[in-house]
């Protein structure tokens, strides 16, 4: 019997990004690449990202997170999936903070009502070389990128960030004029990024909103994203075309994002939803290694 049979799981939302929390905590078991995409094949529990709750690895901290894409890769960061872990850890009502932990580091959450949190997400890395980028431009705000016929000229130029995860920011005027799902999968492989990355279409409507659209690595176009939001408002303060605090506005909703200028940490702050709780039936795991 496979170690995830008949194990709990909860099917939540953060803005629309479809998540997963299992919580592993009292096990050792480490989820394989197939064992993901098996959760994800199925519709009862389908996710964007999984996240999986181990037991802490630095004091003072609640758990590890390993998270998942849809194809079974992993990132280290996802701002969404947090606050759903942040809910689900926080329900009993008993605080209202933790701290998670990822490869990528530390991230403090906060409750701000019953269904919003607040996670630090950390200060964004913005070197070349910790993008990663496989050759070096000494101004990540803006990269140019040697591709064939795509689309627009401006489709060549983005901004980079890594909030423990990679992104690239294409400043668009209107990002409905592009066919993401189609462009999405060629950018987000392009050899400019050794391990792929995050592409998102982003407007600025004023110095303290912008609207995004991401095609996210390893998960495909999702209704939002934490850490492209976080990424995309660093990339417009940094060029000056916003301030350090702004409203992102993705297909699911709003998040606020706000580099802090005290240790340029990034906080992100959105919303949550429980959609159900299940069981992984024995039968998804068949054909898992
Ligand atoms: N949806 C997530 C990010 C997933 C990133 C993942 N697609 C990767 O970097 O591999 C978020 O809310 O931040």
């Amino acid at each position: 019997m496979n170690a995830l049979s008949n194990r709990p799981f909860l099917k939540m939302n953060g803005l629309g990004n479809e998540i997963v929390v299992l919580d592993l905590r009292e096990t050792g078991h480490v989820v394989t690449p197939a064992e993901a995409r098996a959760i994800a094949g199925d519709a009862r529990s389908h996710f964007d990202q999984l996240m999986v709750l181990h037991a802490p690895k630095t004091p003072g901290t609640d758990a590890f997170m390993r998270i998942y894409n849809t194809d079974g890769s992993e990132s280290a960061a996802c701002g969404n999936g947090t606050r759903c872990v942040a809910w689900a850890l926080l329900k009993d009502g008993t605080r209202d903070s933790l701290a998670l932990e990822t490869r990528a580091g530390l991230l403090p959450c906060r409750r701000v009502d019953a269904t919003t949190f607040t996670v630090d997400m950390g200060p964004p890395r913005l070197k070349w070389d910790e993008i990663p980028l496989a050759e070096e431009f000494r101004d990540t705000r803006m990269i140019e990128l040697q591709i064939g016929p795509i689309d627009a000229p401006i489709l060549h130029s983005p901004s980079v960030v890594n909030m423990g995860n990679p992104h690239a920011i294409f400043w668009v005027e209107d990002a409905s004029a592009y066919d993401l799902a189609r462009i999405g999968p060629l950018l987000e492989n392009h050899p400019i990024f050794p391990e792929r990355a995050n592409i998102s279409l982003a407007e600025v409507r004023s110095e303290e909103h912008l609207v995004l659209k991401v095609w996210e690595r390893g998960a495909g176009l999702t209704r939002a994203c934490g850490s492209a939001a976080c990424a995309a408002a660093v990339a417009a303060a940094r060029k000056g075309r916003t301030g350090r605090r702004v409203r992102v506005t993705l297909p699911g909703g709003d998040l606020l994002i706000d580099w802090r200028e005290s240790d340029g940490h990034v906080l992100m702050t959105g919303p949550v939803e429980l959609e159900w709780e299940g069981r992984f039936a024995p039968e998804l795991f068949a054909g898992a290694a």
